[in-house]
């Protein structure tokens, strides 16, 4: 359960994102908005790593103070940048949430990617490379609550429908936010949101 209570987020004088409530309870939901309206400040705020006001509970936790809920996850770079390759990134998460290891391989194996990717630091992939991984480094320990920041953005068109499949299978509490209609159909079942001068507005208002 996500639940985001009267959510503002600043930086220096300027608000991006002010009283946004949100509530999720097993379901999935998608968030629309044009560049630079605060979709992945909302998403950076649920994971704890940067301040805001109001609050965001996952399964009843603050955020704010139990960064790391073990029942969630996240595809934000800046969290999958620790440790010195992308596969020891993938060693530390088993450790601290206790997935299999083979999992996150057969997710890479899924995408075609060569796994010698995996010796790599994340910031040295390729983007299409570090958004396939972050990814997988996102889901293979199947969260209960999960964010997903433009999953497909950057992916080349044979790896875009392996996404949204994957994410079909494994996504069932969170939030998906995208600029492609694509991924806006295959959830189709969920509710759609676009974050309109700083507040979450529900419905497509990008069309
Ligand atoms: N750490 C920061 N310090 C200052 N301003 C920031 C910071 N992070 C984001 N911003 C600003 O907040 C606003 C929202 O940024 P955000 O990345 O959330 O937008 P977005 O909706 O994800 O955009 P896009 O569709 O282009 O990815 C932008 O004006 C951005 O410049």
């Amino acid at each position: 359960m996500l639940e985001v209570k009267d959510l503002s987020v600043s930086f220096e004088d300027f608000t991006v994102l002010r009283n946004v409530n949100l509530k999720l309870d097993k379901e999935v939901c998608v968030v629309l908005g044009p560049n630079g309206s605060g979709k992945t400040t909302l998403l950076r705020a649920v994971s704890g790593i940067v301040p805001y006001k109001g609050s965001i509970k996952i399964n009843g936790k603050e955020v704010r103070s139990a960064k790391g809920v073990l029942e969630y996850s996240t595809n934000l770079q800046e969290v999958y940048t620790i440790g010195n390759s992308a596969w020891d990134t993938a060693k530390i998460i088993t450790e601290i949430k206790g997935g299999d290891l083979k999992e996150f391989l057969s997710i890479i194996d899924y995408f075609n990617l060569d796994r010698k990717v995996l010796r790599k630091p994340v910031y040295k992939m390729s983007t299409g490379q570090k958004a396939l991984v972050s990814l997988a480094l996102a889901l293979f320990t199947n969260p209960q609550v999960v964010t997903v920041d433009e999953p497909i953005e950057n992916v080349d068109v044979n790896r875009r429908d392996k996404v949204v499949s994957l994410l079909r299978e494994r996504v069932k509490e969170g939030i998906i936010v995208t600029h492609q209609r694509e991924l806006v159909k295959a959830f189709k079942e969920a509710r759609v949101y676009t974050i309109v001068n700083g507040e979450l507005v529900e419905g497509d208002k990008m069309q």
